[in-house]
């Protein structure tokens, strides 16, 4: 069913949902529609100052966050909590939901056309503007990102499944294609920025050690690596063609939880990559049964098929000596 006055496809939306979920595609379309535009309309990329994270912030940050707040109000929002925000905004008083956003996902590459992506997520709200966002995983009632890449896509979670949604440039609207997305296996593709390996945990770089030794290695056959640096663009290669990413934990000063916020990034992102059969976990635990401690905590993030992600764990749970020995002390690990 297409409602006439709407952006998305409705029929397998919540239909308390569909007001709040209406908005967010409605700014993406728009968004999408600027992005696209590039260099002929506004400048995008551009540093117009530094968030709470002591990010840069874009021009593109800035504008999305401001157009989402927009769209949202009125759609039974009572809270409004943005990564280009200090503080979780109120909305409509009588609003039944919190939304956290990460209104523009993968900034450093907007100037470069590179995919980028907006990750959002919702809860029923509570009294308290900062507890309803500060809360288990597992309490988010919907979740779900956009990619602006070659195609604009939603992929959305309510909690039963992963739906997959195109906007379709002829009617301008976002056209549901698959309503049960799941991660493929079989993937031999690991996403980390290996700039960063000397200041990686030991189990880390053990983990991608033997997937740097390929097929003369414990795991016995060789691996792709990819980094893009947006998660939007990670997560949605992993939900299309399998594989595995990681943001650990490093000893950077700033890092030691990661780089990737739990609120904004990894609940939403942990969410769906389980409706669709996948693991995310903090390298050892699973995202869904961990709360933020704070609005812009950060925390490590794993996720990908089910096996890729326990085999990491594995490696965390490792004596130090197994993960400091040579390839072959760790057979345990073949294929
Ligand atoms: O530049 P790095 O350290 O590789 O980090 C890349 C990560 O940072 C992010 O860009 C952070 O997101 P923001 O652009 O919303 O700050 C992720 O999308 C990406 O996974
Ligand atoms: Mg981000
Ligand atoms: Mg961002």
């Amino acid at each position: 069913m297409l409602d006439k006055a709407s952006s998305i496809e409705t029929r397998e939306i919540p239909e308390g949902l569909r007001a709040p979920i209406d908005a967010l595609a409605r700014v993406a379309r728009n968004l999408s529609f600027t992005i696209r535009r590039g260099a002929l309309g506004q400048s995008l990329g551009h540093e117009v100052g530094e968030n709470t994270d002591g990010d840069a912030q874009k021009a593109l940050d800035v504008l999305a966050d401001e157009a989402f707040a927009r769209a949202l109000s009125g759609t039974g929002v009572r809270w409004y909590a943005s990564e280009e925000r200090d503080t979780v905004e109120p909305m409509d008083a009588d609003g039944r939901f919190v939304v956290a956003i990460d209104p523009l996902d993968g900034s450093s590459n907007i100037d470069v056309n590179v995919s980028i992506g907006t990750i959002f997520s919702i809860y029923d709200a509570k009294d308290d503007a900062e507890a309803s966002v500060l809360r288990p995983a597992s309490e988010q009632i919907a979740a779900g990102y956009v990619i602006y890449g070659p195609q604009c896509q939603m992929m959305l979670t309510f909690g039963a499944g992963v739906q997959q949604y195109v906007l379709d440039p002829e009617s301008d609207t976002f056209r549901l294609v698959d309503a049960a997305r799941t991660i493929p296996e079989g993937s031999s593709e690991f996403a980390i920025n290996a700039s960063n390996y000397r200041h990686w945990s030991k189990p880390i770089r053990a983990y991608i050690d033997d997937c740097l030794a390929g097929i003369d290695g414990p795991r016995g056959k060789n691996f792709n690596m990819r980094w893009v640096a947006s998660l939007v663009a990670e997560t949605h290669r992993i939900l299309s063609r399998g594989g595995i990413f990681l943001y650990p934990s490093d000893d950077r000063s700033g890092y030691e939880r990661g780089r990737l916020r739990m609120v904004y990034e990894c609940a939403p992102i942990a969410f769906l990559i389980e409706q669709a059969g996948g693991a995310a976990t903090d390298s050892c635990d699973p995202i869904m049964g961990k709360a933020a401690s704070e609005l812009h905590a950060r925390t490590p993030f794993v996720f990908g098929t089910r096996e890729k992600v326990a085999r990491v764990t594995a490696y965390n749970d490792l004596p130090d000596q197994e993960v400091s020995a040579l390839f072959g002390a760790r057979g345990l690990f073949r294929a």
